[in-house]
C-alpha cells in the first residue's frame, strides 16, 4: 500500500480486479466499499486504476477539476467517436467541445420548447392510438418497449426536425438500432475490435450521417425555414475563429444529441412508468392537478402549463434521484492531484470516477432514501432533503456555453457539473413531462400483481435501465 494513495479495494486477481462486483451493482459496490474505506478508495476495473471519490467533496473534486488535471476524452473517445462521428464531442480538444455546447444550447430555448410541447403531446397521442399494444379497455405491457419508441418519435421530430422523424418510420429505424449495439461499455475496451457489431455500427454511422447531411443540403437549397430544430441552428453556427460548423460536423453532433437525448430519456421515462403503476395512488394525484390546473376538460398542451403541475414536475425529479442514467462519470488524470485536507496525490496512472447517486440516496440528505416519494419535492414535506447550508451561494461558472452551477455541495447531480455538465436538462425535462403528463390523462396504470414493487436495475448496458421485461397492467381512463 503507498502512503499517498487512495487505499485498494481488496480483489483476487489483477486484471479483471473488481470489474465483475462494480459492473453488477455499481451503487451497491460503491455502498459497500464506502463503509469499508470512506470516500475515496481506488479498485481495479479492467486491469486499470480508478479511483472514486464520493459525497459532495468527491463530485467538487472531480468535476470542477480543472483541463490540465482531468480528461474526459482520453476515456469517452474509443466509445463514442465510432457512434458519432470524427471531429464533435469528445473527438476534438475540450475548447472545441465548449464552442460546440454553446451551438447546442441556442436551440434549446424557451420559444423552441414552446414548439415542443404540442409535437410532443401529438407524437405520445397517435402512438397509443396506433399501437396494438394498447387496443382494447385493458392490457398487460413491458412498457421500456413502448416508452423507447415513444422517446425516438418525440426527440427526433422535436430536436432533429420533421425529415428525420418521418425516417424513423422507414429506414432510420434499423440503422439506429445497429448504430446502438455499438454504444456498450464492452467498447471500452473493444472498440478496435472487428466484431460483427462494430461493423454494423460503422455502416450504420456512416449511413445515418449521409441521410443527415442530405436533409442539410436539401435544406440549405430551399431557403429560409421557421424550423426551431437544432439542425437549423446548427447550419447557422460560426466557430470564434470565423469558420462555419462543417457538414459533417452537424451530422455528427445530432447523431451525438440523438443518442443523449434517447437513452437517457427512455431509460427515466420508463423508470416513470414503473413507478407510477408502483404507486395508482400518486397517478391519480397526477390526474387530478392536472384537473384542478388546467379545467376538467384538459385543453391541449402547452409549454406553459408544465410549471402548474409542481407534482408532474417532482416525478422526474424524484425518479432521476433513485434512477440516474448515468452512475459512473469519469475522467483521465492528466497531472498528480493533491487531494485537500488528505495526504493522497493522485498518479497518473489512475482514472477517476465519480459517482453522484450515492449521495442522492444518503441518508444524511434525503431522509428513508430509497422510498420512491416524489412529494418530498415540496418544500414543507417532512421527507424534504436536508438542505446543506452554505454559505456560498450555489457558485456559477461560464465555460463558453453558458452560466452552469458547480453544484460542489449538491447531493442530487443527475445532470454532472461543471465544465461537461448536461445542457439537455431543460429539453429532458420538457419531453418527460409532457409524455407523463399525457399519458396521464388517458390511463390508470398498476403492477401486474398489484404490489408496490419496482424491477431490479441492468447496469451492463451504458445506461442503466430497468431490467426486462418489466410489465404492467394498463387500463384507459373512461
Ligand atoms: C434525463 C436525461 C439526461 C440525463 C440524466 C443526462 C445526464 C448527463 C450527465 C451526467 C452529463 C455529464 C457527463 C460527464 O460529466 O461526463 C451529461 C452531459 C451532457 N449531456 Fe446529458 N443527460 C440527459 C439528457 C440529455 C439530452 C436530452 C441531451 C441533448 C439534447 C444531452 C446532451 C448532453 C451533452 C451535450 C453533454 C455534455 C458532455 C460533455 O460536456 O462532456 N443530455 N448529461
Ligand atoms: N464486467 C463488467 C462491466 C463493467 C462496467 C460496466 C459499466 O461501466 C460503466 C462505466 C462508465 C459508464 C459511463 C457512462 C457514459 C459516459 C458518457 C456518455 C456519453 F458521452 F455518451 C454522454 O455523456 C451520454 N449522455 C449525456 N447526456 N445524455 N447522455 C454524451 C455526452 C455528450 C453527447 F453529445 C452525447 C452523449 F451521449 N454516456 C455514458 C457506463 C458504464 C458494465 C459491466
Amino acid at each position: 500500500k503507498k502512503p499517498n494513495e487512495p487505499p485498494v479495494v481488496f480483489h483476487w486477481f489483477p486484471l479483471v480486479g473488481s470489474t465483475i462486483t462494480y459492473g453488477m451493482d455499481p451503487p451497491r459496490f460503491f455502498k459497500e466499499n464506502r463503509a469499508k474505506y470512506g470516500d475515496i478508495f481506488t479498485f481495479i476495473l479492467l486491469g486499470k486504476k480508478t479511483t472514486v471519490y464520493l459525497g459532495p467533496a468527491g463530485n467538487d473534486f472531480i468535476l470542477n477539476g480543472k483541463v490540465k488535471d482531468v480528461c474526459a476524452e482520453d476515456i469517452y473517445t474509443v466509445l463514442t467517436t465510432p457512434v458519432f462521428g470524427k471531429d464533435v464531442v469528445y473527438d476534438c480538444p475540450n475548447s472545441k467541445l465548449m464552442e460546440q455546447k454553446k451551438f447546442m444550447k441556442i436551440a434549446l430555448t424557451t420559444t423552441a420548447f414552446q414548439s415542443y410541447v404540442p409535437i410532443i403531446a401529438d407524437e405520445v397521442t397517435s402512438y397509443i392510438k396506433r399501437c396494438p399494444d394498447f387496443k382494447g379497455k385493458s392490457g398487460i405491457v413491458n412498457i421500456p418497449k413502448n416508452m423507447a419508441e415513444i422517446t425516438i418519435f418525440t426527440a427526433s421530430h422535436s430536436l432533429q426536425g420533421r425529415e428525420i422523424r418521418n425516417k424513423f418510420d422507414e429506414s432510420l429505424a434499423a440503422l439506429y438500432h445497429d448504430l446502438d449495439m455499438g454504444f456498450t461499455p464492452i467498447n471500452f475496451m473493444l472498440h478496435w475490435a472487428p466484431l460483427p457489431w462494430n461493423k454494423r455500427r460503422d455502416h450504420a454511422q456512416r449511413t445515418i450521417s449521409k441521410i443527415y447531411m442530405d436533409t442539410i443540403k436539401e435544406r440549405r437549397a430551399a431557403g429560409k425555414s421557421d424550423a426551431q430544430d437544432m439542425m437549423w441552428h446548427l447550419m447557422n453556427s460560426t466557430y470564434k475563429d470565423g469558420r462555419p460548423v462543417p457538414d459533417h460536423e452537424i451530422a455528427h453532433m445530432l447523431i451525438a444529441l440523438l443518442m443523449a437525448g434517447q437513452h437517457s430519456s427512455s431509460s427515466t421515462s420508463s423508470w416513470m412508468m414503473l413507478r407510477l403503476a408502483s404507486r395508482p395512488d400518486i397517478m391519480e394525484a397526477l390526474y387530478r392537478e392536472q384537473v384542478e390546473a388546467l379545467g376538467a376538460d384538459l385543453p391541449p398542451l402547452k409549454y406553459e402549463d408544465l410549471a402548474k403541475l409542481p407534482l408532474n414536475q417532482a416525478i422526474v425529479k424524484e425518479t432521476l434521484r433513485l434512477h440516474a442514467p448515468i452512475h459512473s462519470i469519469m475522467r483521465a488524470v492528466k497531472s498528480p492531484m493533491p487531494v485537500p485536507g488528505t495526504k493522497y496525490v493522485i498518479p497518473t496512472s489512475h482514472t477517476l470516477l465519480s459517482a453522484g447517486g450515492v449521495s442522492a440516496t444518503d441518508p444524511a440528505f434525503f431522509p428513508d432514501p430509497d422510498r420512491w416519494e416524489p412529494t418530498r419535492w415540496s418544500k414543507d414535506s417532512p421527507l424534504a432533503p436536508t438542505v446543506i447550508r452554505n454559505e456560498v451561494e450555489d457558485e456559477k461558472v461560464d465555460y463558453g456555453y453558458g452560466l452552469v452551477s458547480k453544484g460542489a455541495n449538491s447531493p442530487y447531480l443527475p445532470f454532472g457539473a461543471g465544465r461537461h455538465r448536461c445542457i439537455g436538462e431543460q429539453f429532458a425535462n420538457v419531453q418527460l413531462q409532457t409524455i407523463t403528463a399525457m399519458i396521464v390523462r388517458q390511463f390508470k396504470f398498476r403492477n401486474v400483481d398489484g404490489s408496490d414493487k419496482i424491477v431490479g436495475t441492468d447496469y451492463a448496458s451504458l445506461f442503466s435501465r430497468p431490467i426486462e421485461p418489466a410489465n404492467i397492467f394498463w387500463e384507459k381512463r373512461d
